[in-house]
């Protein structure tokens, strides 16, 4: 069938879809500020496509709209007027739409995936031979465009495909090609990760509002504290052991604190909250 073809989105990149879920949106949201103003007006929603910016999935036409995309409820139409095609679904939805778009997807479409768990191999045994396909994980920090993403491209995927994404994923924040045997680590580590460190800034307010401090303050300074520490890790290059370490004055506060920390289990709860969610991640992609 007749297209558009890639190289022209290279040069005028219209036509970009996304889906409108959250994880859909966490990449729309951080494409919105994002430096390349030429790409606000071609991103699309999931169910809906995007030819020079159109979206179709309900729940995300407000936000979608904002960014001036056409919405549309076709997955077919999604494929048929754009060359870069993200799949964004919950993983039990994809092999649905996989079937649904795959007679329409050629030689010249790019298909992007960000469910967790589904693997290259299964995305292009579910399409025609030859189809260019890529997966990423992004986290909810994308929207800030403090993400973590990283991506893995399939077998008919080359430099410029993955050169493109690497691009386009670039605005969200921190963004590296890895083997694909990385992603499910990634979502336990990342992708889900976020969730663990609310729920520690949520446990650190919390004990400074029971030794009396406000709410609201207490929310500011534990999310100022994280973003210290972690903006520490990145600049000075260190491992956390060491500057965990440079906090501690012998017999003070924080050694008292953190023996609490290493009876409560923290390092272990950790390491197998990010075991536990990359175990899951795999099985997401056998089901
Ligand atoms: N939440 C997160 O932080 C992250 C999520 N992910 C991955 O993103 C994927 C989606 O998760 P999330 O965004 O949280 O889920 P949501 O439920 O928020 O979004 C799923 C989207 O898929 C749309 N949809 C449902 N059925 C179809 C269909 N048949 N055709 C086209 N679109 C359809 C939904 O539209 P409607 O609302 O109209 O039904 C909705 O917009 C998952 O695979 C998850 O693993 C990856 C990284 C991070
Ligand atoms: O919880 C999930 O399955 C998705 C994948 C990573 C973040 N949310």
């Amino acid at each position: 069938m007749s297209g558009p073809r890639w190289d022209t989105h290279l040069e005028q990149p219209h036509g970009l879809q996304l889906p409108g879920g959250r994880g859909g949106q966490r990449v729309h949201r951080r494409l919105r500020p994002a430096p390349e103003p030429q790409l606000a007006g071609g991103v699309a929603d999931g169910a809906g496509p995007v030819a020079d910016g159109a979206v179709g999935v309900p729940g995300a036409r407000v936000h979608v709209g904002r960014l001036g995309c056409r919405t549309t409820h076709s997955n077919g139409e999604v494929v048929q007027s754009c060359i870069l095609v993200f799949l964004a679904t919950k993983p039990h939805v994809l092999p649905g739409v996989l079937q649904e778009i795959a007679p329409l997807v050629t030689p010249n479409h790019v298909l992007v995936s960000l469910v967790a768990g589904v693997t290259l191999q299964t995305l292009e045994q579910m399409l025609p031979p030859g189809t260019k396909v890529l997966r990423f994980m992004p986290n909810l920090p994308c929207v800030v465009q403090a993400g973590a993403v990283v991506f893995a491209r399939g077998r008919c995927a080359g430099e410029r495909e993955a050169a493109v994404l690497q691009g386009l994923l670039a605005a969200c924040g921190l963004c590296e090609e890895v083997p694909e045997s990385y992603i499910d680590i990634h979502t336990g580590l990342s992708g889900s990760g976020v969730a663990y460190v609310y729920m520690f800034a949520e446990a650190l307010a919390e004990g400074a509002v029971k030794m009396g401090m406000s709410g609201p303050l207490a929310s500011r300074i534990a999310a100022q504290t994280l973003l210290g520490a972690a903006k520490m890790m990145l600049e000075t290059g260190e491992h956390p052991a060491k500057l965990r370490a440079d906090v501690c004055t012998p017999g003070g506060t924080t050694i008292h604190a953190l023996h609490e920390l290493e009876k409560g289990g923290l390092r272990a709860a950790v390491m197998n909250a990010v075991e536990a969610g990359t175990i899951r991640a795999r099985e997401l992609g056998k089901n």
